[in-house]
């Protein structure tokens, strides 16, 4: 019926899926703020921005921050935050998280997309024969499956290919798309027509497909929530947790990033959804019913794969997380990079970063970390892990399409909330070390370190949209509070980064990732 073109063709930008009700979410008092002056952005249509909301009250905002960036020093700045964390929450009809996302600290202006900016495309066939031959192939092998009648209309794609059609050089995903809820609705409800173990990796995991031929990468539960993890485990030993990843998914997207894959959380019944319809024998041979009688599986991995590390139903339902599918690598290859802090993954032997105190200065002059927002980027995922005390992000993904000027994909975050009492300083290295950090970056932790906003509250909220909270929360409040205190480290450390390099001016340690646009254009589009 049609066919992804990976190369691009000199077609203008197709419309973007999603894009026509950006503005869905905006609460109820920004909406009556501004009704009537709210302008559609020529732009939005092709998805190339972000909402941009024209009310006056919003106008005032950024001029505040925008003004106050470039030498005012950062307490100052914090006090316009101050301000415009009152001002986002004038009354109590705003839930918290309602009102970060319409804070304009979450709708920055991004450069307009161009044709090559998307990830893919979809390119019309006409060919009758083709349609015809592809029809048969539907109906005749995938029994299960829904009948495709996909065209190169957006109405008729499936939320998981929305998703797909949606993915730029700079995000994932556009947090306001409305796709997004079909998306997580899918993931956590739609008939589970196949399940088969996705081989590579360590830990066990399965591939999941949907009957609308979506796919989801499902870990299973295999510890208690608040269990934390041996401190005389080795990280690389730690067990991966299903709640750890749908954690990560929220707080990615609580910071603004969008660079995890959307991940919800589901109870799965394993005798039906896993054991009856996997034609994975390998998969299938290690079922067995335990003394108690739960539906026990282990499957066959290089690590936990084994009796003694058996996943099991309660009797037959089972916590997992699923997260969506990236698309195959035959259409969007991606390049994976060894993180410059990679741990040693030795016993004895210590890494690099560890012993050499000017070792960023070596990375810097390396590409390519040496230009563009590559090594901002890794810092921001450094943050990301240090709040979640992920110790074990080795590697990281881009999208080869896009080159060198994109952003990191964090996938496999399993081992992170292993641990709340203790947090782990060295995972901050490379801003402690690099001494410099996005201002988008710095400005939204210090806005989630306000007490309207506080980031616990935030993602406590945030993660009882998932249904598994209906189980028991997905994080403890143990792990929500360490977020907290995290959150103050990270800003200690920048605050210490700006003492040491005080002599050079603040553009030294903050990247200033909001200029490049005009005054105006900022007034514009805030
Ligand atoms: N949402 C996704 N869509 C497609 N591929 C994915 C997705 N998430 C992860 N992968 C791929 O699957 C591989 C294995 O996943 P993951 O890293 O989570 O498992 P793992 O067992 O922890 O692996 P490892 O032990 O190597 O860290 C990753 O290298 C990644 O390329
Ligand atoms: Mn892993």
């Amino acid at each position: 019926l049609f066919s992804f073109s990976v190369n691009q063709t000199s077609c203008s930008p197709q419309p973007r899926p999603g894009t026509q009700s950006l503005r869905a979410v905006a609460g109820t008092n920004f909406t009556s703020l501004e009704a009537g002056s709210a302008k559609r952005d020529p732009d939005a249509g092709r998805g190339g921005s972000p909402p941009l909301s024209a009310s006056r009250d919003h106008q005032e905002v950024p001029a505040q921050l925008h003004a106050g960036s470039r030498d005012s020093p950062l307490e100052e700045r914090l006090g316009s935050l101050n301000r415009v964390g009152r001002l986002a929450l004038p009354g109590a009809s705003l839930s918290k998280l309602q009102a970060l996302f319409s804070h304009p600290l979450y709708s920055l202006p991004r450069p307009p997309l161009q044709d090559d900016d998307w990830l893919l495309k979809v390119k019309p066939k006409v060919k009758d024969s083709n349609r015809d031959s592809t029809q048969d192939w539907l109906s005749d092998s995938e029994e299960g499956y829904d009948a495709a009648q996909w065209n190169s209309s957006t109405e008729s794609h499936p939320p998981w290919l929305r998703f797909h059609l949606a993915i730029s050089r700079w995000q994932l995903y556009d947090r306001k798309d409305p796709n997004l809820q079909a998306l997580m609705e899918q993931l956590a409800t739609h008939r589970i027509v196949s399940a088969v173990q996705k081989p590579g990796g360590t830990q066990l995991k399965l591939v999941m497909s949907f009957p609308n031929y979506g796919q989801a990468l499902l870990k299973p539960m295999k510890q208690e929530r608040d269990a934390e993890t041996d401190f005389n485990l080795f990280y690389f030993s730690d067990f991966e947790r299903h709640n750890a990843e749908i954690a990560a998914f929220h707080l990615d997207r609580v910071l603004g990033f969008q660079r995890i894959p959307p991940v919800a959380g589901r109870l799965i019944n394993v005798t039906r959804e896993i054991r009856d319809i996997t034609t994975d024998r390998k998969l299938a041979r290690t079922f067995y019913t335990s003394p108690v009688g739960n539906v026990c599986f282990y499957g066959q991995c290089s690590y936990y794969c084994s009796t003694e590390h058996a996943v099991c139903g309660r009797p037959f339902a089972l916590e997992a997380s699923l997260a969506v599918m990236l698309p195959d690598l035959s259409l969007a290859g991606r390049r994976t990079w060894r993180s410059p802090w990679r741990r040693s993954y030795s016993r004895s032997k210590l890494a690099q970063w560890e012993k050499d105190p000017d070792y960023c200065s070596k990375v810097k002059k390396t590409a390519p970390y040496d230009r563009d927002t590559r090594l901002v980027d890794l810092i921001d995922m450094a943050i990301l892990d240090f709040l979640m005390s992920n110790m074990d992000r080795h590697h990281y993904e881009t999208f080869e399409k896009f080159g060198n000027n994109t952003f990191l994909l964090h996938l496999d975050n399993g081992r992170a909330f292993g641990r709340h009492s203790r947090d782990e300083p060295s995972i901050l290295a490379p801003l402690k070390q690099c001494c410099r950090i996005r201002r988008s970056t710095l400005l939204r932790l210090h806005l989630l370190s306000l007490p309207q906003f506080r980031l616990s509250d935030i993602m406590r909220e945030s993660l009882s949209q998932d249904r598994l909270a209906a189980v028991a929360p997905l994080l403890s409040q143990a792990h929500l509070s360490a977020l907290d205190r995290r959150l103050a480290a990270v800003l200690q450390a920048v605050r210490h980064c700006q003492e040491r390099h005080h002599h050079l001016g603040s553009n030294e340690v903050i990247y200033n990732d909001i200029v490049g646009y005009s005054s105006n254009d900022v007034m514009a589009g805030l």
